[in-house]
């Protein structure tokens, strides 16, 4: 059994992840960590009657639980020192809080290396997003003109999103840098054409209702491609986490997307 703590246990994402860690009979629950936890144990939460793990509301504590996987779905402040940790105990990080910098992915892959610790840092753990990616860098070989409109609930504390700054960066990759549209355009309310990454806009949209969705919108002489994708359950996002935690502990590396254990 893969011994599992889960940072981040009474938010969105970590409750539905301690769920799926008692579902799967290969996982053992063996802590849950979040510092504004007020139980001893996670029994005592009615949504987890008769589940009993130790409840860490301290980063060190967590060692007693002797993790090999640390599941980090926490804020963007906290989970590069989360991350950190985990590797410099060699307990794998299976990470999927967005936020993280280039030069933190960076020198986390560098202490990964140094640890021989595999891990994953995951900015969207589900399969329609990764294939909206993948999708998106090979349409921009032929149409360079791309915005991206990523629209999340709002909840949110980061933006853009992590999935709208990954598809940037890979778009990038195969487009270059490419100023768009009128050279002379002028925002009349700043902010208005969105961010700007090597060229391409990138609009965050933040409302109740919605939980994970992106837009990736090509445009060309006379013609126009749009490939969108659509998170309707936080549940969805479960088959790539539990896929990354029965493959990380084989790896020596961070790897940064789950393309990679795909
Ligand atoms: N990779 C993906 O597929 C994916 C999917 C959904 C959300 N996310 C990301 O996951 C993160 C969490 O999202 P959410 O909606 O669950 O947020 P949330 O606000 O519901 O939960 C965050 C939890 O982290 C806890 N926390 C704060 N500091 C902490 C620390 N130092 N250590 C441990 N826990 C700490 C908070 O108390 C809170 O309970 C966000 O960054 C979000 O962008 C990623
Ligand atoms: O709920 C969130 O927050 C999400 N954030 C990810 C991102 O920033 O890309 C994507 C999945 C949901």
């Amino acid at each position: 059994m893969t011994k599992i703590l889960v940072a981040g246990f009474k938010g969105r994402m970590g409750a539905t992840a301690t769920q799926m860690v008692l579902k799967n009979a290969d996982f053992e629950l063996v802590g849950v960590y979040d510092p504004i936890a007020t139980e001893k144990d996670l029994a005592e939460l009615p949504e987890f009657a008769g589940q009993h793990a130790p409840v860490f509301t301290e980063l060190n504590a967590t060692l007693v639980a002797e993790p090999e996987i640390w599941i980090d779905f926490t804020i963007p402040k906290a989970a590069v020192a989360n991350t950190q940790f985990a590797l410099e105990h060699k307990i794998s990080p299976v990470v999927g809080t967005t936020g993280f910098t280039a030069a933190d992915i960076k020198a986390l892959q560098t202490l990964a290396e140094q640890q021989k610790t595999g891990g994953l840092i995951a900015p969207n753990f589900s399969l329609s997003a990764v294939l909206m990616m993948q999708f998106s860098k090979q349409a921009a070989k032929y149409f360079p003109d791309v915005e991206i409109i990523e629209m999340h609930h709002d909840n949110k504390l980061d933006a853009p999103s992590g999935t709208a700054v990954k598809t940037a960066e890979m778009l990038a990759e195969v487009r270059g840098d490419k100023p768009q549209g009128n050279p002379d355009e002028k925002e009349s309310i700043p902010g208005a054409r969105g961010a700007n990454y090597a060229g391409m806009r990138i609009h965050s949209v933040r409302l109740p209702g919605l939980i994970a969705h992106q837009q990736v919108q090509f445009g060309g002489i006379g013609e126009g491609l749009t490939i969108r994708q659509d998170t309707y359950d936080r549940e969805s996002f479960m088959t790539g986490v539990a896929l990354a935690c029965r493959k990380v502990r084989q790896a020596s590396q961070l790897y940064d997307g789950l393309e990679y254990l795909l």
